[in-house]
């Protein structure tokens, strides 16, 4: 609605000086950031380095100790985010913040209603989604209900409800890490075309290589510190990773493959109300991916071998005992390991601390001492694992909520693995975990395959599915429609099985 605004030197955000300070920990240490106007500025940085806090700062949800905020050359101070809209921020986060019942339209307008004749006038409404739609080229239609539309479609809702309310800086959390990547082309599409019409872009991401398509600069964080401020175009990849480390990072390795030993998980015609007659095997000493589109029934399914979902026919085995309608406990206890695709809702408890988290689900294994957990097992375990998996808590007696998104997820990956269970069950493994944690998580579960243990491993990263898989399985509407070897699997060869059009390779199982 309101045009961007012109001013003399073109700075939409600077901020300067920025310091934010937790107990025991200086999250954010004197930062400097400058956001042109017409810019997409990448903000990168290890888990835990600030980057959340520092949209935070700017956004109005936390407030710093030092340091000042300038929106278009005047200088604020925001109490909430509300204070952050009215002066033209807005902010896409991580967890949309729709209502799923509502329309489109209805969502968009939310608390900015045209009006007409003091009731919310819905033909305006309708009239301007369409407007704006067109505009940006987020086409979406205004009648659908929120609750319906995939994951690409709901973000451009958030996205347009923003513009609708005047935004001139959008501030995009880790906006690609629940998308395909034909959604993550259209959104850098969408972000394009509104810097050249004047708009700033601030991404928060883990993703190099859309930094390196989509961006124009890039600011590096780690520790709370500003460590490097580099032109997208004169910058590689090897070069943001060094900078966001402090040491060499080897990216997209492919490892050896396994070597598969006694089939550990059977699967045969296992359906549910989103899963149709699937069959699959996962064997010792061997990582099955499953590859697709989200939505196309693999959380469904490892919902349902997690023992979360009814089964409504077909039977399944762990080690040759039946399990098909075992309980989630009994499963555990007959060995199988699960992080969930939502490390916050059902994979960790906020409240309880890092050590308690990481003794979940102990009870039963070397740390108990009759059903019960010393203290001082749990901070031993605590201690190795937090090493282990490179955790950054000021202590293991913080709670879980106040650990970084990328943290929390090393977090509950470290405590499955330590279950040396011999099924793991795991999903989106490094969703928001930075490059360097990738790789520990990666080398992680390939060192825990080659310990004999069976992973099937459910990823929307190609990348990650075919660095880490030895064999990959295709879902599409709810149905295994391809299965590939390491060497088959490439990405057009993926990409095409994902869009429901498997290409003619031997399927090989
Ligand atoms: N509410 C809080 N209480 C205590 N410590 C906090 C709180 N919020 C953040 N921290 C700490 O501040 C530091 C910076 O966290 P922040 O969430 O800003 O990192 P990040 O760069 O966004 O990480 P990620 O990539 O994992 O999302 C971390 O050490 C984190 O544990």
């Amino acid at each position: 609605m309101t045009p961007p605004q012109a001013d003399t030197d073109g700075v939409a955000v600077e901020l300067r000086g920025i310091t934010k300070r937790f107990p025991g920990t200086l999250a954010n240490d004197s930062v400097d950031l400058t956001v042109r106007r017409g810019e997409i500025h990448a903000l990168m940085g290890e888990n835990g380095a600030g980057k959340s806090t520092l949209m935070s700062v700017l956004y109005g949800m936390e407030r710093a100790d030092a340091g000042s905020i300038r929106i278009d050359g005047r200088e604020v101070s925001f109490a909430s985010p509300s204070d952050a809209m009215a002066a033209g921020l807005g902010m896409v986060h991580q967890s949309f913040k729709l209502f799923d019942s509502l329309t489109v339209a209805e969502n968009v307008v939310y608390a900015a209603e045209p009006r007409r004749f003091g009731l919310v006038d819905r033909a305006a409404a309708r009239r301007r989604v369409r407007e704006l739609a067109e505009e940006h080229g987020l086409a979406v239609d205004p009648d659908a209900r929120v609750g319906e539309l995939p994951v690409g479609l709901r973000q451009r809702v958030e996205i347009l409800k923003l513009l609708h309310r005047g935004a001139r800086t959008l501030i995009l959390d880790e906006p690609t890490a629940v998308l395909t990547p034909a959604e993550a082309d259209a959104l850098f599409a969408v972000l394009k075309s509104l810097a050249s019409q004047g708009r700033s872009v601030v991404l928060v991401t883990h993703k190099l290589r859309e930094v390196l398509a989509g961006s124009d600069n890039v600011t590096v964080l780690r520790d709370g510190r500003v460590v490097a401020r580099l032109v997208t175009a004169q910058t590689s990849a090897e070069e943001i990773a060094a900078a966001m480390t402090g040491r060499a990072v080897e990216l997209d390795r492919i490892h050896a493959p396994g070597t598969p030993g006694d089939v550990v998980l059977d699967v045969s015609g296992l359906s549910t109300d989103a899963v149709h007659d699937v069959e699959l095997a996962v064997r010792a000493g061997e990582i099955v991916g499953i590859a697709g589109v989200a939505g196309n029934g693999q959380s469904e399914l490892v919902e349902a071998l997690a023992g979360l979902r009814p089964v409504t026919a077909g039977r399944v085995s762990l080690k040759s005992q039946d399990i098909t309608h075992a309980s989630a406990t009994e499963r555990r206890a007959k060995g199988l390991a699960y992080v969930p695709e939502d490390r916050h809702a059902v994979g960790t408890a906020p409240a309880a601390s890092v050590a308690d988290n990481l003794a979940m689900g102990h009870h039963r294994t070397s740390l108990s001492s009759r059903g019960l957990l010393p203290p001082a097992a749990v901070r031993a375990h605590a201690r190795r694992l937090v090493e282990r998996f490179g955790i950054k808590a000021s202590t293991p007696e913080v709670p879980a909520s106040a650990l970084s998104g990328g943290n929390l997820q090393k977090l509950l990956i470290g405590r499955e693995l330590a279950h040396d269970a011999p099924l793991l069950l795991v999903e989106q493994p490094t969703r928001g975990v930075d490059i360097g944690a990738i790789q520990n998580i990666h080398d992680q579960l390939i060192a825990y395959r080659d310990a004999g243990h069976a992973v099937l491993l459910v990823s929307a990263e190609l990348s990650e599915i075919r660095g880490l898989a030895d064999r990959v399985l295709v879902m599409y509407e709810g149905r295994v429609t391809a299965s590939y070897t390491k060497d088959e699997a490439d990405e057009r060869i993926l990409g095409l099985a994902m869009a429901g059009a498997p290409a003619p390779v031997e399927a090989v199982d």
